[in-house]
């Protein structure tokens, strides 16, 4: 692709409009917004308001403004963009600890099951956090396998199969639909981590039949540094599971201040403790700006950036590890490279900012409402300049601690 059309497609570009509702430092081609998605306007606004009028002025009050629902209500604004209804969802806790509550709430269902199986090389938190849940069910155990043997790795045994839905590196994606049905097949209940799908490619939670996911809000939803986690539990299953986490405000009535639990009804007993509401407020205001987004044009749009880039990989002969079908992916591209590291930390000198994941994945994120095609033509172009110029031998490059 030439320069030209690349211009040529952002003329006609329905989504090129967004662009003006993020607060983007000049000189930046953002290429990590599924790591932590930028601020935009509303937002920024938005804490701004929660701090000085809402808190400053309203003090207390404002509990009974508008902050005691704010979990439900930003639930609610999420499930459209998860194929959900809107009392399927809940804002809330971070994705790790909404992993551990849908993990041992499931694991508790049926004695007989005792399995939690999922993915070798999942991200990190997903492994972790499914080893804190087997050790507090008796007789719980991880089976965590390659890909390829997750079907047979599914039995009488399971009880959850746990997958990440957008792989975190390779940005290769799961057939939801297929997978859980895998997995009820197998009288399992299938649970999603969709932390790199979101805001990245359309999801039907609903009409994949899902029982539970779970994801993070910072990334392509914008919603800021570790903005409030989603919990999704599925309409037939919100009265028949029971929280692991059993805090006051997953009580039926926390503000009767009894000794005994009792949880509340729905999503509201997932719920643990007070809702951090700077958090939310930010996060709230991120949310609004999608109610505008139609999700087959973002999805169109993401292939077209996924090409020019892939385009650039091929010129140079690099290894790209993310599938070229668009139906088997997320919003990502990643390039297996000897000195990705280097060349990442290049890149960002060039003011192309992407991410290295261990031990050699140069990953680069490709969001829709605020990157134009010529930015992400630049940015090939860049990556033909780092290359060509051999810049990842340069000493300053070099690996050093605190990679994020
Ligand atoms: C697949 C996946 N799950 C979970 C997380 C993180 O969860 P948490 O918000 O608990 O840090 C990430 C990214 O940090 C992720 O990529
Ligand atoms: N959550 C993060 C953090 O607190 C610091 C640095 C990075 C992150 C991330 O989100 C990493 C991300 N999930 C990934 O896919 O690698």
């Amino acid at each position: 692709m030439t320069l030209d059309e690349a211009r040529a497609l952002d003329r006609t570009d329905p989504l090129a409009r967004f662009r003006d509702r993020f607060a983007l430092p000049d000189g930046v081609i953002y290429l990590d917004g599924n790591s932590l998605g930028p601020l935009t306007h509303a937002s920024r606004a938005a804490v701004a308001d929660c701090t000085t009028r809402q808190w400053g002025d309203r003090l207390i009050r404002s509990w009974n403004e508008g902050w005691i629902d704010a979990p439900q209500r930003i639930g609610a604004k999420l499930a459209p963009l998860l194929g959900a209804h809107p009392h399927e969802v809940i804002a809330g806790d971070t994705t790790s600890a909404n992993l551990f509550k849908a993990l041992v709430a499931a694991l508790r269902i049926d004695p007989k099951r005792r399995v939690i199986v999922s993915e070798l090389g999942n991200f990190p938190t997903d492994l972790h956090i499914a080893e804190g849940a087997v050790a507090c069910v008796p007789g719980a155990e991880l089976r965590a396998v390659p890909r390829a043997q997750l079907a047979d790795a599914l039995g009488p045994d399971t009880a959850v199969l746990l997958l990440t839905h957008v792989h975190y590196k390779t940005a290769e994606r799961f057939d939801m639909a297929a997978w859980t049905r895998a997995a009820h097949d197998a009288g399992a209940l299938a649970v999603w981590d969709l932390s790199h799908s979101v805001g990245a490619v359309p999801l039907d939670l609903d009409g994949a039949n899902a029982d539970l996911a779970v994801g993070c809000t910072y990334k392509y939803l914008n919603g800021g540094p570790g903005a409030p986690a989603f919990l999704y539990v599925a309409e037939r299953w919100q009265e028949r599971l029971e929280s692991p986490l059993s805090g006051w405000m997953g009580h039926a009535e926390p503000f009767s201040f009894t000794d005994r639990y009792q949880p509340g009804p729905g999503m509201k007993r997932w719920l643990v403790g007070t809702p951090p509401m700077l958090a939310m407020a930010s996060l709230e205001a991120a949310l609004d700006l999608w109610a505008e987004v139609e999700m087959a044009t973002l999805a169109t749009k993401s292939a077209q950036l996924f090409d020019i880039l892939a385009a650039a990989g091929d010129a140079l002969g690099l290894d790209c590890v993310t599938p070229r079908d668009p139906t088997l992916r997320g919003s990502h591209i990643s390039f297996r490279h000897p000195h990705a590291y280097a060349l990442a930390q290049a890149l960002i000198a060039r003011g192309v900012i992407g991410d290295f994941r261990d031990p050699d994945i140069l990953r680069l994120g490709l969001t829709p409402l605020y990157l134009s095609h010529e930015d992400v033509w630049r940015a090939g172009e860049h990556l033909r300049g780092a290359i060509e110029a051999k810049e990842w031998q340069e000493a300053r490059h070099q690996r050093r601690l605190a990679v994020t």
